[in-house]
């Protein structure tokens, strides 16, 4: 796969730039979608590769009567998708598509058939015992294939619940929670979801209510316990709005430009996506989101640096984002909030720390809490930016173009996973790719 060289002659940054469909709205929809026996129907499908991976599994199983076992193999998006491995049983391979990989995971724990859920050589460091504890306490059969807590997992035949009530621990990955959530409706005795200590990630599982409730499942979150009854789905139609995850490379564009006038329509101010909270983040940086006309605009004027830490334990997608502005703004911020970066695509906290070391950057971490030091920074003429096939390490370090003369970024497909146009879109403001 080949890198990518970006220039920018000027530090201006003006268009209007469409963004794909969110991925984590697509991905809730689409299991949604496949459990609603067809009532739900989901618009404006995202091109992002794990969307259309999640999307190209769910029609085959569902064509097939929910059963895995005649998937055609050979259907592929384009990085990633279904291949088969062989365990000696039907196995789907999700790539690098966490939020997939959870997903699915619940999602055949209650159907019938037998087959293996794999991923990516990553994936398979990705946890997975949490969830999969909760299903086994449910009534799901379910075995690990090589390690311990890890995919790659086999679901097994026949789903007989054992009770309604569990217990999972909320600070590791709100994918667990989400997983769990968009099955219950479908349990014979409804589910009863307590979860134990601190909840990262919360905006995703309010998000993932949200549509539950769109699609006409009813549920109740009292203190630390949700509660869902056994219940229907509704005739509806699920619309899916432009990823603000995505958004946030236009906000950090916006801000390292000295003028900047950007459009990007589809996205509101009462967006599900906790993302959206990028646009208070980047008013400290002098950036001003102005929603009209269907959108949102940003306009910059120049602001004194004055917020000092950032939270990042809600919007854990935006840290890379919000990190490497400031770092090439020299503003020594503090973060908190980034326990589950290093459990992601991939140790987020390792990659930001080794790429911003190229700009003689510091991120130190002091226990639970990591501080910039920008004291050995410098601009080099050029830079070579490592992405550690993710696909935010890349969209997150690209703006640096506006302020040095060359950006070199490692495997330019990498961003497939989300955004598939990123590279398309900067030329449409006057970044040159080569
Ligand atoms: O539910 C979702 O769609 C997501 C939840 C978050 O993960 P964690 O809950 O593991 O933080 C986020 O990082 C991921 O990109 C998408
Ligand atoms: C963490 C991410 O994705 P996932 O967990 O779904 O692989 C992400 O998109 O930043």
């Amino acid at each position: 796969m080949s890198n990518i060289i970006l220039h920018k002659k000027d530090k201006i940054a003006k268009g209007t730039i469409q963004l794909t469909g969110s991925k984590s709205e697509c991905n809730r929809a689409l299991v949604i979608e496949a459990l609603s026996q067809g009532r739900v129907k989901v618009k404006n499908l995202s091109d992002a590769a794990d969307t259309v991976t999640l999307a190209g599994i769910l029609k085959k199983v569902v064509e097939n009567g929910h059963s895995p076992l005649t998937i055609d193999h050979s259907q592929k998006s384009s990085i990633h998708g279904l291949s088969t491995i062989d365990y000696g049983l039907q196995t789907i391979d999700i790539g690098p598509a966490g939020t997939a990989m959870r997903f699915l995971t619940a999602y055949f724990a209650i159907q019938p058939g037998e087959v293996i859920l794999t991923g990516s050589a990553r994936m398979k460091q990705r946890p997975i015992g949490l969830l999969v504890d909760a299903l086994r306490k449910l009534g799901a059969n379910i075995s690990y294939v090589e390690n311990e807590g890890f995919p790659p997992i086999k679901l097994g035949d026949g789903f007989a619940q054992q009770t309604n009530a569990v217990n999972i621990k909320g600070d590791i990955s709100s994918q667990y929670i989400t997983a769990l959530l968009l099955i219950a409706a479908r349990l014979p005795q409804g589910l009863e979801l307590h979860i134990d200590g601190e909840l990262t990630s919360r905006p995703y599982v309010e998000m993932t209510l949200a549509m539950l409730k769109q699609a006409g499942i009813q549920h109740n979150w009292s203190g630390n316990v949700i509660t869902i009854a056994q219940q229907e789905f509704t005739d509806t139609a699920l619309p899916v709005e432009p990823d603000w995850s995505a958004a946030s490379y236009w906000y950090a564009i916006a801000a390292l430009a000295d003028e900047a006038e950007l459009f990007l329509p589809g996205l509101t101010s009462y967006s599900l996506q906790g993302d959206s909270v990028i646009t208070e983040i980047m008013a400290n940086f002098g950036i001003t989101s102005q929603f009209k006309d269907g959108g949102v605009y940003l306009t910059k004027e120049p602001k004194p640096l004055s917020r000092k830490i950032f939270d990042m334990k809600e919007c854990p997608d935006l840290a890379q984002t919000v990190i490497v502005v400031c770092a090439a703004l020299g503003h020594e911020a503090t973060f908190t909030g980034l326990e589950t970066l290093k459990i992601k695509e991939t140790d987020r906290v390792a990659a930001l720390q080794n790429e911003l070391a190229k700009m003689g950057v510091k991120l130190v971490e002091k226990g639970q809490v990591y501080k910039l030091d920008c004291s050995g920074k410098f601009i080099p003429e050029r830079i070579f930016i490592n992405t550690y096939e993710d696909h935010r390490m890349a969209m997150a370090f690209a703006p640096l173009a506006l302020l040095m003369p060359e950006v070199e970024v490692e495997e330019a497909k990498v961003v497939e996973k989300s955004y598939p146009a990123f590279w398309e879109d900067l030329t449409k403001v006057g970044f040159i790719t080569q």
